[in-house]
């Protein structure tokens, strides 16, 4: 009886001390960062995921600019959210690629509090039948695009009216948490943004600048109606292991993201089983996250063999398969 209430006893204290001991370190501490009266800068933000974090954070109160290319889908954007919000956008046109572009459009924007930078290209296919213009550009887009927005912003969001908590929110992928079948230049474009992000939180956590990586699954935008095109057969299997968002809920998880601070920031179900699995040496202000963190570290990775096994398993079909039927 004795030695069965020192177990019970043990089984308490245990989990008990681990939370405390994380209480105590996690490093960033908690943090708010308000959106209300603030202004939002969203690249992308005429299209798909982007568009709808702009109708979100228009509702929310925010001063909303966007940036993209086309002057188009800039106005039509502009259009519907001053329709739905009675709010009006700044818009930008300007392609992330071109720094003095960039660099001119938030300087007329002026001081930003919450920078989303969201544009991002995808193009899929196996990488023996790419063409290297193709990864350049998801390189370019993706990687370089982001860096030219934040070498641009970081002076404006310094310059920030109310000195409150600022963010910059980077738009990564599920393909930017594990390497997928037809992503190899998409993943590599999006895995980079995890070091970018890891590094950058490090150097701005001084000036009270919070760093967010969000990762969604597939979801119905333009974009991906364009990508399912030429999607390869495998790539959509795979990528059918986590379900597909609507741009909505995907913007309504980034931004609950954004405001809590959260460096990574799951969409789903699966891409909450994906941050554990990956959690690596990220920054993690959650004691209950990281407590699920250390706690579920190793039956975690035995979920993630078994996503390869099915993986590696649908592979070997689909080339049997090929075989048989002379392609
Ligand atoms: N949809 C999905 O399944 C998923 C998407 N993501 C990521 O979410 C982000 C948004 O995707 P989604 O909403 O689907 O994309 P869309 O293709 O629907 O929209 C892309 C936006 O980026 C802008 N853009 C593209 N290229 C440039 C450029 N060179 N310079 C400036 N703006 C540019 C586009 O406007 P314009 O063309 O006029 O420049 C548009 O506003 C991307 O980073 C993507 O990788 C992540 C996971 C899943
Ligand atoms: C530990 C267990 C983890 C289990 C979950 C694994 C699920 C992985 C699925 C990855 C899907 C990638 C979709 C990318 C979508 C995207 O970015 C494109 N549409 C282009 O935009």
């Amino acid at each position: 009886m004795a030695a069965l209430s020192f177990l019970g006893f043990l089984v308490l204290l245990l989990p008990l001390t681990l939370l405390l001991l994380l209480y105590l370190i996690v490093r960033p501490k908690p943090v708010r960062i308000p959106i209300k009266d603030r202004h939002v800068f969203i690249t992308g933000g005429s299209s798909g995921i982007g568009l709808a974090l702009a109708h979100q954070a228009a509702k929310e109160g925010a001063r909303v600019s966007i940036l993209a290319r086309s002057g188009e889908k800039l106005e039509e954007a502009k259009q519907s959210i001053q329709l739905a919000t009675g709010i009006e956008v700044a818009t930008y046109s300007a392609d992330v690629r071109d720094f003095d572009a960039v660099k001119t459009a938030l300087d007329e924007a002026g001081p930003v509090d919450v920078l989303v930078v969201n544009q991002g290209v995808f193009v899929p296919g196996e990488l023996e039948v790419q063409s290297l213009d193709e990864v350049r550009l998801m390189i370019d887009v993706n990687i370089i695009g982001s860096f030219h927005m934040i070498k641009a912003a970081l002076p404006l969001i310094k310059k920030r009216q109310n000195g409150g908590p600022a963010s910059i929110a980077l738009m990564s992928s599920q393909a930017g948490q594990v390497g997928i079948y037809g992503y190899t230049g998409y993943s590599a474009s999006k895995f980079g943004l995890r070091g970018l992000a890891e590094a950058l939180q490090q150097e701005v956590i001084a000036d009270d600048i919070h760093v967010s990586l969000i990762f969604p699954p597939d979801t119905e935008t333009p974009g991906l109606e364009e990508e399912n095109k030429r999607r390869p057969r495998l790539t959509s299997i795979i990528a059918a292991s986590s379900g597909a968002m609507k741009a909505d809920e995907v913007a309504k998880k980034a931004l609950d993201g954004i405001k809590s601070g959260s460096f990574i920031v799951p969409c789903n179900s699966e891409g909450f089983l994906l941050s554990i699995a990956t959690a690596g040496l990220s920054p993690q202000r959650s004691v209950l996250m990281a407590f699920v963190e250390v706690v579920a570290a190793g039956l975690i990775r035995f979920v993630a063999l078994c996503f390869q096994w099915n993986w590696y398993g649908s592979i070997e079909k689909w080339h049997a398969q090929g075989k048989r039927s002379g392609n």
